[in-house]
């Protein structure tokens, strides 16, 4: 298994956003540093998610990135990526293991250490946790739980952490000192103004 990007880029796929425009402008500054994962709307039907999943691996494969598909295993395999994520309402992650073969990168979502080391058992090969911030990407969500809830998971499994909701440059270093590896965004790239250069800014924060 490839070491995994420590930055993540979630595509936004919301009326009026251009994930394309943003993952192309991200590539092209994170390089193979970046792990796109094309996350759709519940609404959106397998063609949609297929179209916009193999134009992201066909971005990513310039770059030697790694492309992720959220919820949509046959997706993921349909379309060669090199993995997928898993939460509470998708597939079981040792079901999602069995789908997407032992080579593969799974993420599953976890929020306490519980579910975390269910997961690692269970076959995820790196877990997403959060919200650790208020979002607007996402509703429905349970209160943040903030850098101290990343570093309690962190501290509870040797898989890495990828710390999501409201992850920006400034709260990063929070989120690395409590033990994420690295950070999932959707608002954050999705919503700069330049998005190069924000992809610029996270990644020196993460990596300072
Ligand atoms: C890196 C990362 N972490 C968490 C999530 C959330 O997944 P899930 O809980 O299944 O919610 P949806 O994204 O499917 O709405 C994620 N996608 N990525
Ligand atoms: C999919 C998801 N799961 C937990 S928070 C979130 C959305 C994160 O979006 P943003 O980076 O804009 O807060
Ligand atoms: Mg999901």
């Amino acid at each position: 298994m490839p070491s995994l990007g420590r930055l993540h880029l979630v595509t936004d796929t919301r009326p009026g956003r251009d994930p394309l425009t943003v993952v192309r402008a991200a590539l092209a500054v994170a390089r193979a540093e970046l792990v796109v994962q094309v996350r759709v709307a519940d609404s959106a039907t397998d063609r949609e998610a297929y179209d916009l999943a193999r134009r992201v691996v066909a971005l990513c494969a310039g770059y030697d990135a790694t492309c992720l598909v959220n919820d949509r295993l046959h997706v993921a395999l349909a379309v060669g990526a090199g993995g997928g994520h898993v939460g509470a309402d998708d597939l079981p992650v040792g079901a999602a293991r069995r789908v997407l073969g032992s080579a593969a990168v799974l993420g599953a979502t976890a929020r306490d250490p519980g579910t975390a080391t269910e997961a690692v058992a269970a076959g995820a090969s790196y877990l997403g946790v959060g919200p650790c911030h208020p979002t607007g990407t996402k509703t429905g969500l349970p209160d943040p739980i903030g850098p101290a809830g990343v570093g309690a998971v962190a501290a509870a499994v040797d898989v890495p952490v990828i710390a999501i909701g409201g992850v920006t440059a400034a709260t990063v270093p929070a989120l690395r000192a409590a033990g994420a590896y690295g950070v999932a965004v959707v608002g954050a790239l999705s919503a700069a103004a330049d998005p190069g250069r924000a992809t610029a800014e996270l990644l020196r924060a993460l990596t300072c």
